[in-house]
């Protein structure tokens, strides 16, 4: 399968704002590639284009070495000439045909024997389980069932590239367990290459192989999924990746965390003055009894417990530290109280540090 590479392009809808703005993305061969990001943020423009249904303002795309759109050259290739398989949020089944006809659809458009389709439309519709409602017609399907038939004719044809959309909003969350699991399954099994759209970083993290976080029409960071979680390259991204999300503690205020901070940071980063903020995942923080850790060896956070609250196998404690909220997740209640006065302790390796502009400073941390 070949290579996509967009170089540079611009989606402008006629506002005032781009929709995509300077997108240079490459999805290789293989690639279970996520967009990810906030509602809005160019998404959906970006698998659109890649497939053609939108045409690009500026820059290029490439399928291998073919160029499919580039409007400075006038070139545009029409998405039936691209060979992508698509399965988009409005699933766009054919009203006047059966579930079974509907998968057949594009197996019949390219002309396969007879008997080779059914075997295949009866595959795709076990497997996905629309079997039981083959003869009926989409009006007489739920959103889910609906969303299910929409997969099968796409995956009926074996494509070799997939832009998907949201393919699982509409189904219940044991379906989209088992969709998703297919979904991988069918990477693997395929080869394919996947382009697949979600605001869900639940399910971008365990799908993708690569995953692209967008924010406002502009890529922010590319990479496997735990490049992302571990080093984001930003406070968005940081932000944007975690349940319950990243603490952050600010440094512009004087504040009596400001001081334990300042003490851990001290020795690591070149210029203290320049630093906006740190962060912490609360499954990075460790909850020791007050005042037992040095605060040059670690960062520690002096605190009070808030609320201790089960989250079904662990805990997710919630502390007051100054004026500022930091969660903790915990396997371990132990002896955990509201009103504990506690260390928050976390090792220099999982300490992010941003600078004003939100960016990511490298930390020495030895
Ligand atoms: N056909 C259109 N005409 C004008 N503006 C549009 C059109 N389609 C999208 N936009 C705008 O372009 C921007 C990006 O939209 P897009 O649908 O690509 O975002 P998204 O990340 O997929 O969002 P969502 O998750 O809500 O689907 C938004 O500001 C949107 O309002």
């Amino acid at each position: 399968m070949p290579t996509i590479t967009l170089d540079n392009v611009e989606k402008n809808y006629g506002g005032e704002t781009n929709a995509v703005e300077g997108l240079d993305l490459t999805i290789n061969d293989g690639d279970f590639m996520c967009l990810l990001g906030p509602s809005g943020c160019g998404k959906t423009t970006t698998v659109r284009m890649i497939a053609g249904l939108e045409n690009i303002t500026d820059g290029s795309i490439r399928i291998g070495d073919r160029v499919v759109d580039e409007p400075s050259a006038q070139t545009f290739v029409a998405p039936e000439k691209r060979d992508i398989g698509l399965v988009f949020q409005n699933y766009a089944l054919w009203p006047h045909l059966s579930v079974a006809d509907n998968v057949d659809y594009g197996l019949k458009l390219r002309k396969l024997p007879k008997t080779e389709r059914t075997e295949r439309v009866a595959r795709m519709t076990e497997k996905l389980g629309i079997a039981p409602y083959r003869d009926r017609y989409p009006s007489q399907l739920s959103g889910g069932q609906q969303q299910r038939v929409a997969l099968a004719r796409m995956l009926a044809v074996n494509p070799q590239l997939m832009l998907l959309d949201e393919p699982l909003s509409n189904l219940d969350s044991r379906l989209r367990l088992e969709m998703r699991a297919e979904l991988k399954r069918i990477h693997a099994e395929f080869n394919a290459t996947v382009v697949f759209v979600t605001h869900d970083q639940w399910e971008a993290m365990t799908l993708a192989t690569r995953v692209a976080v967008m924010n406002q029409g502009v890529l922010q960071q590319v990479g496997s999924p735990m490049d992302i979680y571990d080093r984001p390259v930003n406070r968005f991204v940081a932000n944007f990746l975690g349940v319950p999300p990243m603490n952050f503690v600010e440094m512009t205020e004087a504040s009596p965390q400001r001081e334990s901070v300042v003490a851990f940071l001290g020795r690591r980063v070149p210029a203290l003055d320049e630093i906006g903020s740190i962060g912490v995942r609360p499954e990075s923080l460790i909850i020791e009894p007050s005042g037992t850790t040095s605060a040059s060896e670690h960062l520690v956070l002096p605190g009070r417990i808030e609320s201790v609250m089960p989250t079904g196998g662990s805990w997710t404690v919630e502390t007051a530290v100054g004026t500022q909220r930091v969660y903790a997740t915990t396997l371990q209640r132990g002896a955990l109280h509201t009103g504990d006065d506690v260390d928050l302790v976390a090792q220099a390796a999982s300490v992010h540090v941003f600078d004003r502009n939100e960016q990511r400073v490298k930390v020495d941390q030895s």
